[in-house]
């Protein structure tokens, strides 16, 4: 496949070399120095973008694909209150896009298996639950996107959250916590060194806790996954998350 890559930092360079390994060729790279290269003539030429920018970008970076018709892979996370509007955009467009908050096939498993533990949750009400993420110091949105998905497969599967909320860089988080209240769901986010991503999901009761955890060791299993997804979107219309990619319908 020919790849143009839009947001050249540390994702977009780690992209590259999965890319090439899998025999790809990267026609197009765009980052802060050389924004003015990206026209519509040089994505035209490209059979699928991989977007991992930041999040006052990627908007105009989906909306320069949709214009040139070119599947769009999207990785850049915060922002997540348009994601509906793209949605609705990109199906009256006839354009393709491939959203997810994380490509790792780990925490795709994680996500999967968050899903079901809520629903199970479900019958135990005593245990409280939290989720806590934790990422460099360099990261710019918080919540992650990733505890994002996570916290909405809780809310998906437990009868009483309806809606998350975040603290960052609070350093003891206590679960009682009067301002959060019993439908909201917490999400801990912490900002350490070079992190590159730990999400924990928390069931605390009085007598024991249940404690489930995604550590990514680097950022590989991204880049990956964002490749992997590259390749499966070829041929494919639509809007697309990685529920889609990752089919676990069958476990
Ligand atoms: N979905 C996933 O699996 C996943 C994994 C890792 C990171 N991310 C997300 O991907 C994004 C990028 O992460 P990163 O670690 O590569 O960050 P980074 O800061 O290293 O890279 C971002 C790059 O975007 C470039 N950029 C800024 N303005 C631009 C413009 N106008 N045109 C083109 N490029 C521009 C910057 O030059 C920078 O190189 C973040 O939102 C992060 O949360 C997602
Ligand atoms: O390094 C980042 O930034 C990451 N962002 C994604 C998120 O917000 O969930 C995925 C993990 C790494």
């Amino acid at each position: 496949m020919k790849i143009a890559i839009l947001g050249y930092g540390k994702m977009g360079r780690i992209i590259e070399k999965v890319a090439e390994n899998r025999n790809h060729e990267i026609i197009l790279k765009i980052g802060s120095s050389n924004q003015n290269e990206l026209t519509t003539e040089a994505l035209k030429k490209a059979d699928v973008v991989i977007e991992f920018s930041t999040p006052d970008v990627v908007l105009h970076h989906i909306h320069e694909c949709f214009k040139a018709k070119v599947p769009i892979i999207v990785g850049t996370t915060g922002w997540y209150e348009h994601l509906q509007a793209i949605e609705k955009q990109c199906k009256e467009t006839g354009n393709t896009l491939l959203y997810a908050s994380n490509f790792s096939i780990g925490v795709n498993v994680f996500f999967h298996a968050n899903r079901l533990l809520a629903k199970l949750m479900n019958n135990y009400p005593n245990y409280k639950v939290h989720t806590e993420e934790i990422h460099h110091t360099r990261k710019m949105d918080s919540p992650s996107g990733t505890a994002i998905t996570i916290a909405e497969g809780i809310i998906e599967g437990l009868n009483n959250k309806q809606e998350w909320v975040n603290t960052l860089n609070v350093e003891q988080i206590d679960v009682s916590d009067k301002t959060i209240q019993n439908n909201q769901l917490l999400i801990a986010s912490k900002r350490i060194e070079d992190v590159p991503g730990t999400h924990t999901i928390q069931y605390a009761s009085e007598v024991d806790c249940i404690e489930f955890k995604h550590t990514a060791l680097n950022r590989d299993g991204f880049a990956l996954g964002t490749v992997l997804a590259a390749e499966w979107v070829q041929g494919k219309k639509g809007f697309y998350s990685e529920k889609d990619m990752f089919n676990f319908d069958m476990a």
